[in-house]
């Protein structure tokens, strides 16, 4: 089965739209990984196996790790998701994009390397520079459309006329042009922040049921009503809610993997009573 697939079973099969996002920062881990020097994996392998129940995803931010030197980490992180947890399909988030023939490494580093299910994807250099990732049909290609951060608008607010059309911002331009002629394989889906929720609902209406990854809830003050109020897809599904600090770092202490399994099922809880 491919990630769309899989992804939909686990929509059904934990009730869950939660993604928990795996962003390592050392500093802010509890005191008994201070002297262990594999903290990195161990401390996320925990929140794995504690918050594994309540989520449909797990989303490692690829420099969390990078800058580190814990690529190993990662990559025995996803492993262990695949091995402890089948069924959960993991997105990398690395934003990668480049010309076609860079871009080629870049999906096998993804997808070969690291074993991930899906990868974001910068779609800033055009259709070519996403082909390396788009021809992998059992892969997930999760496009940056109308980013969390509060710049987003600079520039995928620009707006812009297409081949003839009628001028409208950049990101649903992007969304469109995903929906219509990059999405063959039926292997796309869309990042839109949930920082943003009547973008949301835009983006929604123009690509029917594909999936959108939603970061933003949690540290970055989105309201998780208003994400799935305007951009469930019309099955009640739809969505990967992405929450990485608000869970990793819901306690310091030594219950930070219980408190962590308490943070994502309450989001789980939150989104399902809004659907
Ligand atoms: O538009 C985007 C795209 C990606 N992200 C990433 O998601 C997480 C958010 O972390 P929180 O702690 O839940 O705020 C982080 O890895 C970002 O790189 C995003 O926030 N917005």
């Amino acid at each position: 089965m491919g990630f769309m697939q899989v992804l939909r079973r686990r929509w059904k099969d934990a009730a869950s739209l939660v993604c928990v996002g795996l962003d390592p920062e050392p500093a802010r881990f509890p005191a008994k990984f201070r002297d262990d020097p594999d903290a990195v994996f161990h401390f996320c392998r925990e929140i794995v196996d504690a918050t594994a129940q309540s989520v449909c995803c797990f989303k490692p931010q690829i420099a969390h790790f990078a800058a580190l030197g814990a690529e190993d980490a990662l990559a025995r992180l996803i492993a262990h998701v695949h091995d402890a947890h089948p069924g959960i399909p993991v997105i990398l988030d690395a934003k990668r994009g480049d010309i076609g023939s860079t871009a080629r490494h870049y999906a096998a580093e993804a997808f070969d390397r690291y074993r991930a299910d899906a990868v974001t994807a910068n779609p800033y250099l055009g259709a070519d520079s996403l082909q390396p990732f788009l021809e992998r049909a059992d892969k997930g290609v999760v496009i940056l459309c109308r980013t969390s951060n509060p710049g987003a608008a600079d520039l995928q607010d620009l707006m812009v006329s297409g081949n003839g059309g009628s001028g409208r911002p950049l990101y649903q331009h992007l969304a469109e042009t995903v929906a219509r002629e990059w999405n063959g394989n039926g292997n796309c889906a869309l990042v839109v922040g949930a920082t943003w929720p009547e973008q949301l609902r835009e983006v929604r209406a123009i690509v029917g049921d594909m999936p959108l990854l939603v970061p933003g809830v949690g540290a970055q003050g989105g309201d998780v009503e208003a994400v799935v109020r305007n951009a469930k897809s019309a099955d009640g599904t739809g969505l990967v809610v992405s929450s990485s600090r608000a869970v990793l770092y819901a306690s310091g202490g030594d219950d930070f993997a219980a408190a962590a399994a308490a943070a994502a099922e309450g989001l789980r809880e939150a989104i399902n009573r809004a659907r």
